[in-house]
Parts: structure tokens; sequence; C-alpha cells
């Protein structure tokens, strides 16, 4: 039996988890990591994970690209291969951005940033005109030639979501992304991110511990509970797109951030 057909005018979610959960270790030394857990995301929507520190939320990432088994339960990413991409057999739904980067010091920013195409076997002539166009967008240009270490932290981030962004993932995950990132850089590269989503629309599963993060960003956003994660609380910050990074400063951002704490402080109060 195949899944049931959306509500008419619903699309199919681009993304959906049903009944999942993730055990770590063996009895008698197990850790509940993770749900049960149901999530749905919709294709070109913006989705944040916010929750106490160890509640399952890097799990969940890493099952959803396809790094981690669940224990239980199901996730499934829809993908839409067009004819000529299934052409080159490209299996890759999924792009991930972690904390630290995760980018290569031992190529150039250039081959860095067109990685993901060489995977997918992209001659190597457009590859590069894409990866340019991503360097010329993050405004990284005059440093294609350059090797990583020689960046600062956010022009690292930059690579990395260059990177990401130029596979044209199905699914962006996006596990803290700027947290190792002053608080200033934080925000630009947040406005940045804001910008590019919303043109590209790219579905886009964030986890962040910034509240503030979450909801400049999210279409939605969703509370976890302490471990094992399940979703407590669900709210849409109540501002249109296209936004922009100005939304901080109005008391409706100010009142969700604090209703969000709220919820946030119970969870990691220790019981
Ligand atoms: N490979 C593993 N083996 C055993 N336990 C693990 C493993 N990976 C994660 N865990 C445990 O699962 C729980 C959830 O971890 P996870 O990293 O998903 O949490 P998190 O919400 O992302 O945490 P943080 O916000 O601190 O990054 C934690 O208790 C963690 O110790």
């Amino acid at each position: 039996m195949g899944e049931p057909a959306p509500a008419p005018g619903e699309p199919y979610p681009k993304l959906k988890a049903h009944d999942l959960t993730r055990v770590f270790g063996r009895t008698p030394h197990t850790v509940d990591a993770l749900g049960p857990l149901d999530l749905s995301v919709a294709p070109g929507e913006f989705v944040c994970l916010v929750g106490p520190s160890g509640c399952g939320k890097s799990t969940l990432l890493r099952i959803a690209a396809g790094l981690l088994r669940p224990s239980t339960g199901t996730l499934e990413i829809r993908t839409s291969l067009r004819p000529d991409m299934r052409l080159r057999r490209v299996a890759r739904p999924a792009a991930m951005i972690f904390q630290d980067y995760g980018i290569y010091d031992w190529k150039t920013v250039r081959a860095n940033v067109r990685f993901g195409l060489d995977i997918q076997r992209v001659p190597r002539r457009s590859a590069n005109a894409r990866a340019d166009e991503w360097l010329a967008r993050m405004g990284l240009s005059d440093f294609a030639h350059a090797y990583p270490a020689t960046l600062s932290g956010g022009m690292r981030q930059r690579v990395a979501i260059a990177r990401a962004l130029a596979v044209e993932p199905e699914l962006l995950l996006m596990d803290e992304p700027f947290a190792a990132l002053d608080a200033q850089l934080r925000t630009i590269l947040q406005d940045e991110l804001l910008d590019l989503t919303q043109t590209t629309r790219t579905t886009t599963l964030f986890i962040t511990h910034s509240l503030e993060e979450a909801i400049v960003l999210g279409d939605r956003v969703l509370v976890m509970s302490a471990r094992p994660g399940r979703i407590i609380a669900e709210h849409h910050p109540p501002f249109p797109r296209p936004r922009t990074g100005d939304i901080r400063a109005t008391p409706a951002f100010t009142s969700l951030k604090s209703e969000l704490w709220d919820l946030l402080r119970k969870e990691a109060a220790p019981a």
C-alpha cells in the first residue's frame, strides 16, 4: 500500500518522519536519544529545530542525511529527479552543513565548492562555472584559489554554504552552522542565508541553540523536549516573506522569543 495522498492543494512533503526513534548502545547500557517523533517538511519550507542540549537534534539530522539508521520508524525524503539528473544517476537528495564547516583543508576554495559537482560528474567546465557563480554570490571570488586555512571562520562557513547549495540539493540540513562565529558575524550570515534561501526556496532543516536565529530564519520553529527528543511545540513566526533581519527589532519578535524561551527553560531544567 502506498502512502496516503495529501489533502487537495497540499504538496507532498519533502521530508516525512513517522514514529522515528533512535537508541544508542546495547542493553543494559542503552541511551534513548530520540523520539518517537513525527515530522513533515513541505517543499520550500525552512524549518528550525530548537531543544535542550543532548535532546537528539543532531541524531535526527544525521538520520535525515542517511548517516545513521533509525532504531524504529521511518524517515523518507521525496526526491524530484529531473530527467537530465536521472541520466547522471544523481543520488544526492540532501546536503549537510556542520558547525565546524566540514570543508577540506587540502583543496582550494573553488575545489571545495566544486566538490559535490565533481561527485555528480558534472563536466569540469560547467562545474567550474557553477562554483564561480556561487563564489561570487558569497563574496569569495578573490579567494577562489586560496586554501581554507587562510580564511576567517565566516569565510569558511560561506564556502561550506556555497558547496552545499551548488549541488541544488533537494534538502539542506544545517547543524548549528553559525555556532562557532562571533555574534556580529552570526547576524550577518543569518541575514545572508535568509536572503539566499528566500531566492532559491531550498527546503531546509536547521538546528540551532539560538532562538533569535530560529525566529529570523524559520517558516516554522519546532521545540523539542529533553532527551529522548520529541516535538512539544510548533510556532510560525508571524513575519511574511520576503523578510529581512529588521524583524529583530519588532515587539512580535521579542514576544515570540520570550515565549519560546519559557518553553525551553522548562525542558532544560534538571528534573
Ligand atoms: N554515537 C553515539 N553513541 C552513543 N550515544 C550517542 C551517540 N550519538 C549521540 N549519543 C547520545 O544521544 C543523545 C542525543 O545526542 P545528540 O547529539 O543528537 O543531541 P543534540 O540535541 O544534538 O545535542 P547538542 O545540542 O548538545 O549538540 C545524547 O545523550 C548523546 O550522548
